[in-house]
């Protein structure tokens, strides 16, 4: 038996979580097992995925369209075993993953592929896409799209929405777009985004070899003492300064019992109160990911 695929690709912090989320809470019936694969040394992304009635495998350390390859066909083949307990698959690539590549490394399963959909940020892919280190494959995400995700709109200023939406069409002519703010797609969009006369995998980006653990680092910090809202403001300032996307737990000195939330895309930073630790021992983790290390 084989389960229909999805692939969520889209540049750091564009809003792929938050859409797996949608999928998974949406009013459809369908039981999802997951792959998630986050860049760096933690998978944030595997706390922050709402309770489903599927099964969540995290794969960490590496990128799944190059170096963890492995490691999402061990996943699949371990879902596969268990196929009549789902009825689709979805995997949420790295923020720097080929998205075409995964479906592709998938394919040996012989999966029916469903979609590949890339999010975009409306706020930050203009500069994204202009800059020398990270335009190359936000291009290349936007070419393998069968749905783009044109996400964050309340965040854009009506120039970055223009030219966000101005690459989409030079990027992704074929591919429909939906415009959104926090991923909010209705499920009759998400299901069923491969459509034969839309955009597929550009089969000579394809063909490219990827190195992506080598073009992009990340870096831990970490911290077992309780830290300010002082100190993680200074922190802040030095990560947007330094990295492109950064995120992890905190535990904050002004509220030691609730664990927090740092996200941080571009210079954007927030830190939300996201439960407690419970048996955990509060100690704060901040994975981040760019183009030179950041040290604590
Ligand atoms: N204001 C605003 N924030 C958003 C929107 N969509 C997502 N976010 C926030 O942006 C941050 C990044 O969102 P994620 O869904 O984690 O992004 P991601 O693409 O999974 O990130 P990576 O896996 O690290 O590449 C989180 O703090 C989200 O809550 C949106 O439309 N508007």
């Amino acid at each position: 038996m084989s389960l229909p695929l999805t692939v969520l690709g889209g540049y750091l912090g564009a809003g792929k979580t938050t859409l797996l989320n949608r999928m998974l809470t949406g009013d459809h019936g369908r039981r999802i097992a997951v792959i998630v694969n986050d860049f760096g040394a933690l998978n944030v992304d595997a706390s922050l995925i709402a309770d489903h009635a599927g099964d969540t495998i995290a794969l960490t350390n590496g990128c799944i369209c190059c170096s963890a390859a492995d490691g999402t066909a061990t996943a699949i083949a371990r879902i596969l075993k268990r196929a009549a307990d789902f009825d689709h698959i979805a995997i949420e690539a790295s923020g720097v993953a080929e998205p075409g590549k995964v479906a592709r490394n998938a394919a040996a399963f012989r999966l029916p592929l469903d979609g590949v959909i890339v999010l975009a940020d409306a706020e930050q892919l203009p500069e994204q896409a202009a800059n020398r280190y990270t335009g190359r494959a936000v291009a290349a995400q936007l070419r393998q799209a069968d749905l783009v995700v044109l996400n964050k709109t309340d965040l854009a200023s009506s120039d970055s929405l223009a030219a966000s939406r101005a690459l989409i069409a030079r990027h992704a002519p074929a591919a429909p777009v939906i415009e959104t703010r926090h991923a909010d797609v209705p499920a009759s969009v998400l299901f069923g985004a491969h459509d034969a006369d839309v955009g597929r995998p550009d089969a000579e980006a394809l063909a490219q070899p990827a190195d992506h653990d080598a073009a992009y680092k990340s870096a831990l910090f970490e911290r077992a003492e309780p830290m300010s809202r002082a100190e993680i403001e200074a922190l802040a300032a030095k990560l947007s300064a330094q990295a492109i996307r950064a995120k992890g737990h905190v535990s904050l000195a002004e509220d030691p019992s609730a664990r927090h939330l740092y996200q941080q895309v571009g210079r954007r930073w927030t830190l939300t109160p996201n439960g407690r630790w419970g048996a955990t021992t509060p100690s704060t983790r901040i994975v981040s990911i760019g183009i030179s290390q950041v040290r604590g």
